[in-house]
């Protein structure tokens, strides 16, 4: 059973998928106290909030048990993703299902800020007829700068193009192409201050984008600008906007979101060319449902079929990538598991290189559940494909991990090698269609192994009978052997012969097969079953 933690006030009918299912046990609270927060996230596996709750490092310094944190909605700046990181816990969002919320309300703040209209009503309520003052700006043929063409961004400028405004767009991704299938002018940061008569935000709040239009900036900007904020908070420098304002260079500003919220700048939200929402964005029944039931999808794909379609924390890939990928998930830890038992010891550096059709495919999948596997051995359930490149920085595991388009021999081809004190092991895989993974080699010896929970490892001289004698003290003891491959350098040189084995062996056998003459090492090793995406989620 799940248990899942609902904090803010996220929509009912959304979590229906989780209501609903008997692995999952929901407990809500639409307005929590941090104390009573804290003293209750230990006992859930899943943390589901907006943007009200504060995710930090030391709530979830107490909550052990914690797997997802699901944000449902986009901006994550309210979680301490990088900590949740270190720790192995997934952040989760809702990307796109509020992208039409958000968009629609930058559009009627746009207008509003334009014909004045909070102003105009809240004059007309209290009796005035001001008709002069309220006289506002048209949109038409005037300039509209976007800073941040993502989703929201882009939704803009469709719809102000409608408007016939001529749009301005900046944005770190923003190609020449994408610009003029929009309709837009791709524009740099300068341009768009100087030739917009409004700038809207729409990029998230991050080290980059902090402070973006500050005092320098807003200077550069438009005498009579209107600047438009449905974004986040913080990417403005309100102090600096204020003055603009007092200052006239800014004609109006419109922010749903404050670098306080609830905002202290009562100043600022109290100028007359201001106009403020308590950040409402993202609140329309249909985006709230929409994000909800998102994040429900993917909390229960995680939790039932361990796959992560997409992760804040988590490399990006496509469902039909991951499908292609799945077969060497598994192999990737299991020959890993090979790896770090022959190595005896933990490594200083990791290699893995990537052979034939491997070249062309989205391998940072594979890439983390091989580091997984070779850091599970020592320091183990506390690595996941969450946490595995940062346990490996803070162990100082060096790692390289290259690509080839040569094929050695198989159509697709994976070597790891470890290194420690001089001494390095090498395992190979391969994914054959239609026969499955398979180990090929270990260091110099050309092997062909279906990996099994237990194997059994043997390096000796290649003398006659050698495979006979173990095989006899195996059976005395009662240990059927499931397959047996032997490599060999040279005939007559040195050899490994491994075996897949029904059962663990204990010591004492290990030593009498350690004893025969001509053997030089014996290893037990214990596979785990590994990581696996289910096809059925896919
Ligand atoms: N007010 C509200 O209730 C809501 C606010 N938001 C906020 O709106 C923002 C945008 O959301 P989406 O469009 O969905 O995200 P998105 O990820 O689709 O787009 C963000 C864009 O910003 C761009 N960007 C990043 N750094 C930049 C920089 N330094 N300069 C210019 N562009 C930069 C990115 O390349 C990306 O294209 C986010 O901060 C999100 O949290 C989103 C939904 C509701
Ligand atoms: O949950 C909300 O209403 C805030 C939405 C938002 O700001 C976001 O999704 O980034």
């Amino acid at each position: 059973m799940y248990k899942v933690l609902v904090t803010d006030a996220i929509s009912e009918s959304g979590l229906t998928p989780l209501y609903e299912h008997p692995n999952f046990e929901v407990d809500r609270y639409d307005q929590l106290q941090p104390n009573k927060l804290f003293s209750i996230i230990g006992n859930y596996d899943v943390l589901i909030v907006r943007s009200q709750t504060n995710v930090t490092k030391e709530l979830m310094d107490v909550a052990p048990r914690l797997r997802i944190i699901a944000r449902a909605g986009v901006g994550v700046d309210n979680i301490d993703v990088e900590a949740a990181t270190k720790k192995g816990i997934i952040v989760i969002n809702a990307p796109g299902g509020n992208t039409i919320a958000a968009t629609e309300h930058t559009m009627a703040m746009l207008l509003s800020l334009a014909r004045k209209i909070p102003h105009a009503h809240q004059s007309t309520v209290n009796g005035n007829w001001e008709r002069k003052k309220y006289q506002g700006i048209e949109l038409y043929e005037k300039t509209l700068g976007i800073i941040g063409m993502g989703k929201i961004g882009t939704e803009v400028a469709k719809r102000a193009k409608s408007f016939q405004m001529n749009i301005l767009g900046y944005d770190p991704y923003l190609t020449e192409e994408r610009a003029k299938k929009l309709g837009i002018t791709k524009a740099n940061l300068d341009e768009i201050a100087e030739r917009s008569d409004f700038i809207t935000i729409h990029t998230p709040l991050i080290k980059e984008t902090k402070d973006l239009v500050n005092e320098s900036y807003i200077q550069k900007m438009k005498k009579g600008v209107r600047i438009i904020n449905c974004a986040r908070g913080g990417i403005i420098d309100e102090s600096a906007l204020l003055e603009g304002l007092h200052s006239e260079k800014v004609a109006g500003a419109a922010l749903d979101v404050f670098e306080q919220e609830p905002p202290a700048n009562f100043e600022l939200l109290k100028h007359p060319n201001v106009i403020v929402t308590p950040h409402l964005g993202a609140s329309t029944e249909e985006a709230q449902e929409k994000v909800a039931l998102e994040v429900s999808a993917e909390i229960i794909n995680i939790c039932e079929y361990q796959s992560i379609r997409s992760a804040v924390n988590m490399p990006q890939i496509t469902s039909e990538s991951q499908a292609r990928m799945q077969p060497y998930l598994q192999i990737g830890e299991q020959m890993a598991g090979i790896a770090i038992q022959l190595l005896k010891t933990a490594p200083e550096k990791i290699q893995i290189a990537y052979f034939g059709e491997l070249l062309d495919e989205d391998t940072s999948l594979l890439t983390r559940s091989i580091i997984k596997g070779v850091l599970s051995h020592h320091l183990s359930d506390s690595v996941n494909l969450i946490n595995a490149f940062h346990l490996l920085r803070e162990q100082g595991v060096h790692y390289q991990i290259q690509k080839e388009a040569s094929n050695k021999g198989f159509s697709n081809y994976i070597e790891l090698t470890l290194y420690r004190n001089g001494e390095k092991v090498s395992v190979a895989a391969t994914v054959l269609i239609g026969l499955g993974a398979r180990i090929v080699k270990i260091d110099d010896y050309r092997i062909d192994v279906k990996p099994e929970t237990h194997l059994l490892y043997i390096k000796h001289h290649d003398i006659p009978g050698m495979i006979g004698r173990v095989g006899s003290i195996l059976g005395n003891n009662n240990v059927n052997i499931g397959t047996m491959q032997v490599g060999r350098s040279a005939v007559g040189g040195e050899a490994i012969m491994i075996l897949t084995l029904d059962k663990k062996i204990d010591g004492p056998v290990a030593i009498e097969i350690q004893s025969l003459k001509g053997i030089k090492d014996i290893q037990i090793l214990e596979l785990t079953s590994g990581y696996t995406l289910e096809e059925a989620t896919l």
